[in-house]
């Protein structure tokens, strides 16, 4: 059995990925961890996320020198489901003690230059892991995150996007010069579990925001290997991101094409559903799936890309990346 740590374990994403692991047979749960100081500190993890009573009922304990020095004995795997600043800090000192880490921030994922002061609001102190950090996008990096000691898992609009998308760029069958729209909505647990007046549930509607500046733009751009649009908008709903892309293929290319580029990407993928109709949140809540589906229509590609935010979108995706990175089957502990 791997010995696995949470830091972070009482947000959103490191809870589902604390139940994730609780349910795989070959990892056990060695410790959860929460900031020194925070308010949570002590409880039972199940306190706070009640649907594990009984079955998760560790504490959340503080992250002071003493508990790092715990949090790293005896550990064979990280997993950080903190903010990107703290991400930053805590990966290279559980690299430098032999421990690999799977990173569900965006500390680690775009490596160009100023990316991180333009976007994230902070100069990145860690290049060297920058560089040799490894993007988590399973279906698309398995060799490379086999072969990783710091996993960045991909963001959740980042991962609905580019498993949409991707297929028809390896294919060359993107319309040169064009640049691929993307629309999404995403549930609001997609902003953590920290209280906010933009997420408490009357201001929630359904809402642009991160016009022409939000941090996945070019997260996506980056990874795909040319520009988006990308525009983000915050629904009244918990969990799941529904993203509709607008793609102009090159001349002359067919449904047949299209059709046999996704085949080929993903028709031996067991995480990635070619479905028959039109994806929704409800077909993947809760589920660690990418639903897909596409029409063509005079040159112009609509598909429908729709996740979990909270797994595939970062919990389940880090657990796939785990499968990947110690050779057990990528579904393990997901399906
Ligand atoms: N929510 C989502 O859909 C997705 C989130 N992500 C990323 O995953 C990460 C976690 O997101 P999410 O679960 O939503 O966030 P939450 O705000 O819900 O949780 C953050 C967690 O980090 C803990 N924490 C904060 N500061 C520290 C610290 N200094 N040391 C240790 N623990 C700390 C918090 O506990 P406390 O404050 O009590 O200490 C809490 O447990 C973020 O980087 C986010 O960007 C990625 C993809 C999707
Ligand atoms: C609804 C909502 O607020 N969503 C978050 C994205 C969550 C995510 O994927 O985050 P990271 O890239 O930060 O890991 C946002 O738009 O900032």
């Amino acid at each position: 059995m791997l010995n696995v740590v949470i830091i972070g374990a009482s947000g959103y994403a490191g809870a589902d990925l604390a139940g994730l692991v609780q349910g795989h047979p070959q990892l056990q749960l060695k410790g959860l961890y929460v900031s020194a100081n925070s308010q949570d500190a002590n409880k039972a993890f199940s306190a706070l996320h009640p649907q594990y009573l009984g079955l998760i009922d560790l504490p959340v304990q503080p992250l002071t020198d003493e508990g790092m020095a715990e949090a790293m004995a005896g550990t064979d795997l990280v997993c950080l489901a903190t903010a990107h600043e703290v991400s930053m800090d805590l990966a290279p000192q559980f690299l430098a003690a032999g421990i690999k880490v799977f990173d569900l921030s965006g500390a680690f994922r775009v490596e160009q230059a100023g990316f991180y002061d333009q976007y994230y609001g902070f100069a990145h102190n860690q290049p060297e892991w920058l560089n040799k950090a490894v993007y988590g996008l399973a279906e698309w990096n398995a060799d490379a995150i086999a072969q990783a000691e710091l996993i960045a898992v991909p963001g959740c609009y980042p991962t609905a996007s580019l498993l949409a998308l991707k297929p028809l760029q390896e294919a060359g069958l993107i319309q040169a010069g064009s640049k691929p729209i993307i629309n999404a909505v995403s549930g609001v647990s997609g902003a953590g579990r920290k209280a906010a007046i933009g997420t408490s549930f009357c201001e929630v509607s359904l809402n642009p925001y991160g016009v022409f500046n939000h941090r996945h733009q070019p997260e996506i751009s980056h990874h795909l290997g040319t520009s988006v649009v990308f525009q983000p908008h915050l629904g009244n709903f918990v969990r799941g991101i529904l993203a509709t892309l607008y793609v102009q293929l090159a001349d002359g290319v067919t449904a047949e094409q299209v059709d046999a580029a996704y085949q080929a990407a993903y028709g031996h993928q067991p995480l990635v559903r070619l479905s028959a109709q039109w994806p929704s949140i409800r077909s993947v809540a809760g589920r660690p799936f990418c639903d897909l589906h596409w029409q063509l229509q005079d040159g112009l590609l609509i598909v429908g890309s729709a996740i979990d935010n909270l797994l595939k979108g970062a919990s389940s995706q880090a657990m796939q990346c785990i499968n990947i990175n110690y050779g057990f089957d990528q579904t393990t502990g997901l399906i």
